[in-house]
């Protein structure tokens, strides 16, 4: 340390020696230097004036705060624990202070609420109680100013509204076709031979980015665009560190590249918008000269893909999405589906595979549901939904490893929990891999037990909130089915063409990344099924 703050002494007398002779170049990393330094101290006071201040709700009122908890040295315990592994400390804390208890994190507070008589104050909130935006607001840089986080509450709801609409029932109806014929594009050209060797984590990434890209963004990214589009994805992806969330635009090549990434994708939509107007245009004018219904022409051009939902979308005082909002729409639904999805499916194989019992009936569901009368194997919307045992192995995966480890709401109107109250300003926090391990919600917690959410047992459905892999509540997850029917097409595909084994032990998660996976390797031995 002290040879550090030498090294700092050396450089800034240097600096100021080349100031004075008129360097301008050195003036201005000195008024920079002064800046940074302000910065640090006026953060650092208001560090210590959070810490300092009594840990007790404002004289008069009846009920406390929750308890505090802390490990180690009183102001930097939390935070090492916390960088080490936050679920652990979250772990310990619930150990020791039962379902609701609040965590320092530097100047932060973040309040626990566990398990799901807890759950109600979170998930039954409305926008104007606890607020999603400052939570989330490092993603701003990657979605776009306007969209989503960065948007007001009410544009905001508007928005969720056109996602919904693009996940609809009748619309993943005609996403399943897509789905199904990327999965078979990718095994054929990937696993392809008598057998092999394959990481389950990513050939599921590469192929989920791909049906993402067909079902969401469309088919010209897809066929033309998708090499461009999906390094574009990773810069985006990697300016979104643990950092970026303190500090989400701390100048480092990750972020210069995460914000030259998100113009070229807008530059890269808006072509593509700008030339299916065209498009639609001729095709309407057309219908027209011929004697046509013109809109009845446009409709039976149109893509099927989110991205045209978006295009097509209103809000409520008739304006229309910008092209620039399209974009962050798009990409807040590809972030919110890629990692979660690929981290799922593959987890899901993981458990199942070294289960050879459940295999064998997820196989024999998969001949009764899929293949028709004449022996022919078919996926469609309807036959995915009736894969019951399928779906219980990927509920069951999701609730031992949840992608999503934190859920998080900045308290603006304080709640009440028992006979405490949670203060304004607060991080309140649901943590899904915690509360979904609670003996008592779900028996034998550590077990992989598919069969627990089938009758007579439902373990899920004893009391709401229970199982929250995808959330709860009004923003519950808008993806969930689009995951499952993605994730069971590629299942289905897997285990119909291949015979395969899980190699070495279970991974373990990786709690580094900000959506948590397996760490790597996810090995698995496959060999092809002879027809
Ligand atoms: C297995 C895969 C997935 C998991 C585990 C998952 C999990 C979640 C969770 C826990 C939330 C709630 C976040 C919160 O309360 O703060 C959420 C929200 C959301 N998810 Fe998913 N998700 C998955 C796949 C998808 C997919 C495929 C899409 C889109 C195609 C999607 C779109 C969304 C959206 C738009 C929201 C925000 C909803 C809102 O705030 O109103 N998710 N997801």
């Amino acid at each position: 340390m002290g040879t550090i703050l030498a090294a700092l002494a050396n450089q800034f007398q240097a600096l100021l020696a080349r100031a004075r002779d008129g360097d301008t170049d050195a003036i201005g990393w000195l008024a920079l230097g002064v800046a940074a330094l302000v910065w640090l101290m006026t953060r650092a006071a208001q560090a210590l004036a959070t810490l300092l201040s009594p840990a007790k709700p404002a004289e008069g009122l009846e009920l406390a705060y929750p308890p505090l908890y802390t490990e180690g040295f009183p102001v930097v315990g939390n935070v090492a624990a916390f960088a080490r592994n936050p679920l652990q400390l979250a772990k310990r804390a619930y150990a020791q202070l039962g379902d609701v208890f609040t965590l320092r994190v530097g100047p932060k507070r973040f309040t626990f609420l566990v398990g799901p008589r807890a759950h109600e104050v979170f998930f039954r909130a409305n926008d104007d109680e606890l607020d999603q935006g400052p939570v989330y607001g490092f993603s701003v840089p990657v979605f776009g100013r306007g969209v989503v986080y960065d948007a007001p509450l009410a544009i905001r709801l508007e928005q969720f509204r056109f996602v919904s609409t693009a996940l609809r029932a009748a619309r993943l109806r005609e996403y399943v076709p897509l789905m199904v014929a990327e999965a078979e594009t990718y095994f054929k050209r990937h696993w392809h031979g008598t057998d092999g060797t394959a990481d389950l984590l990513k050939s599921l990434s590469e192929l989920i980015i791909l049906t993402a890209s067909r079902c969401l963004m469309g088919r010209e990214v897809r066929e033309q665009l998708f090499e461009e589009v999906s390094t574009l994805y990773h810069q985006l992806d990697q300016g979104m560190q643990p950092l970026s969330v303190f500090a989400p635009h701390f100048p480092c090549k990750a972020h210069w590249q995460r914000d030259r990434a998100r113009r070229e994708m807008r530059r890269l939509f808006a072509s593509i918008i700008a030339n299916r107007r065209k498009r639609y245009q001729e095709i309407a004018a057309q219908a027209e000269s011929v004697g046509q219904d013109p809109q009845q022409a446009l409709e039976a051009a149109k893509e099927v893909d989110v991205l045209q939902v978006f295009m097509d979308s209103q809000y409520r005082d008739g304006s229309r999405l910008t092209d620039d909002q399209i974009t962050g729409l798009l990409i807040a639904v590809l972030f919110a589906g890629q990692h979660t999805s690929t981290i799922t499916g593959t987890w899901t194989g993981l458990l199942m595979l070294r289960k050879p019992e459940l295999v064998t009936r997820v196989r024999a569901e998969q001949e009764q549901v899929l293949y028709d009368d004449d022996g022919c194997f078919k996926i469609d919307y309807d036959a995915l939904l009736r894969l019951d045992v399928m779906h219980r192995c990927i509920k069951e995966a999701l609730r031992m490893y949840p992608p999503l480890i934190f859920l998080m709401r900045e308290v603006v109107i304080p709640r009440t929990y028992r006979d405490y109250v949670i203060p304004k300003g607060d991080i309140v926090v649901v943590s899904p891999p915690l509360a979904m391990s609670l003996p008592e919600v779900f028996a034998d917690p550590d077990r992989y037990d598919p069969d627990r959410y089938a009758p007579p047992r439902e373990e899920d459905k004893r009391v709401p909130f229970s199982h929250i892999g995808f959330g709860g509540g009004r923003h519950a997850c808008m993806g969930e089915q689009f995951a499952y029917l993605q994730i069971k097409t590629i299942w289905s595909v897997i285990l119909r063409d291949y015979d395969l084994e899980p190699v070495g032990p279970l991974p373990l998660p990786d709690y580094s990344a900000m959506v948590v996976g397996p760490k790597p390797p996810c090995l698995v031995r496959w060999r092809r099924r002879t027809p």
